[in-house]
């Protein structure tokens, strides 16, 4: 099990390759996992959703003998990848702990719903992963078609793999964070898991993501481990041996919700108490400031004169980046906020303008 400090939370940890490719390549890296001691559960993917027809595309059946045999030599439970009734049947056939539904299908609701009616009446455990748009409506959906069919929450879990983007950035699938956020407070009685395989794409990040899901109160990782990473038939940039997890998760603090110390509960209450007031002197702030926006709109309404003022806007943005060093806050979260203050001003001016 990992390593946790007293008072620690206990993660829940799923990781495995993200193909299953031969007997060898399986039943390698299940023991390597074994012997770790830090996995409850082993993943593989025996069907591949690829992009292209010319990827591989996953064994397939014979895959689950291969896991089969592993689970039986190793005692540690599996999972696969599903993405309609055919994959449940042969999956549960073969003694599979575990199905999870990926992001592409998750994004597709009648191979949820085939996934979902064939889960009916089963015992196992089911992952839900995000679709690829950053958007809490489909993961939403997938959920509430699992519940519908009779997967009930004890055996419902969320995993968070991040989010499909079209440019370059640091993260292979970003994790907007926030819609993660969102779900769970939409699901409290839901467990969610974080995939930082998935999210940073590259072995690089795999600790720091998987750190910041752990202070984000996640209940545990879902992760790519391959006994021969590079050789890796899909997804080799991201997968590390069972050693290098092994050390990768020692190293995570898997800290607690909060904690019983006098001085910690004053500490925390004078600084609240400090934040309370702030946010209530910034919201009185932001409101003036609406007010303000609605008296420019009545006289651009009595004027004829447009809403948007791309000049001015530029140079209050620039204005307050060039501050940034000096407040201490970094030009981008300016951006945001400032972003976010622009689209309410125009709202309000919208609603005085054009009633
Ligand atoms: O200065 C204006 O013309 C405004 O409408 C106000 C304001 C703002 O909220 O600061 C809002 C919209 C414009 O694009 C620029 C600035």
């Amino acid at each position: 099990m990992v390593m946790a400090a007293e008072g620690a939370r206990r993660p829940v940890i799923i990781a495995g390759p993200c193909s299953v490719e031969s007997r060898e390549q399986t039943l390698a890296t299940y023991r390597g996992l074994a012997a770790c001691g830090c996995v409850n559960m082993i993943r593989g993917g025996v069907w591949k959703p690829r992009t292209y027809p010319s990827c591989f595309q996953g064994v397939g059946e014979v895959g689950l003998e291969w896991l089969a045999e592993a689970k039986a030599e190793t005692g540690l439970p599996f999972g696969v990848e599903v993405a309609n009734s055919r994959h449940v049947e042969a999956a549960l056939g073969a003694g599979a702990d575990m199905v999870w539904i990926g992001a592409r299908t998750t994004g597709n609701p009648f191979s949820v719903q085939e996934v979902a009616d064939a889960l009916r009446g089963t015992e196992v455990l089911v992952l839900v992963k995000n679709a690829q748009m950053p958007d809490t409506g489909l993961w939403t959906g997938a959920v509430e078609r699992m519940l519908a069919a009779g997967v009930g929450p004890e055996r419902l879990v969320l995993v968070h793999r991040g989010f499909a983007q079209t440019s370059g950035n640091e993260y292979r699938n970003p994790p907007v964070w926030h819609v993660a956020l969102e779900m769970r407070r939409r699901f409290p009685e839901l467990k969610m898991l974080c995939d930082p395989s998935h999210i940073c794409g590259r072995r690089e990040g795999l600790a720091a993501t998987a750190q910041k899901a752990a202070d984000l109160s996640y209940d545990g990782l879902f992760m790519e481990s391959h006994v021969r990473p590079d050789e890796a038939l899909s997804d080799a940039a991201q997968q590390v041996t069972p050693e290098q997890l092994g050390e990768l998760l020692a190293g995570i603090r898997w800290r607690r919700e909060t904690v019983d110390v006098p001085q910690f509960e004053a500490d925390m209450e004078r600084l609240r108490l400090e934040i309370d007031q702030i946010d209530a002197q910034l919201f009185a702030l932001l409101s003036r400031r609406m007010g303000i926006a609605e008296d420019i709109g009545r006289i651009k309404r009595e004027n004829d004169v447009i809403i948007l003022q791309r000049r001015r806007w530029d140079e209050i943005v620039d204005n307050m980046v060039a501050r940034a060093g000096e407040l201490g806050l970094s030009p981008e979260f300016i951006r945001t906020i400032l972003d976010a203050i622009h689209m309410e001003s125009i709202a309000r001016q919208n609603v005085v303008m054009n009633p």
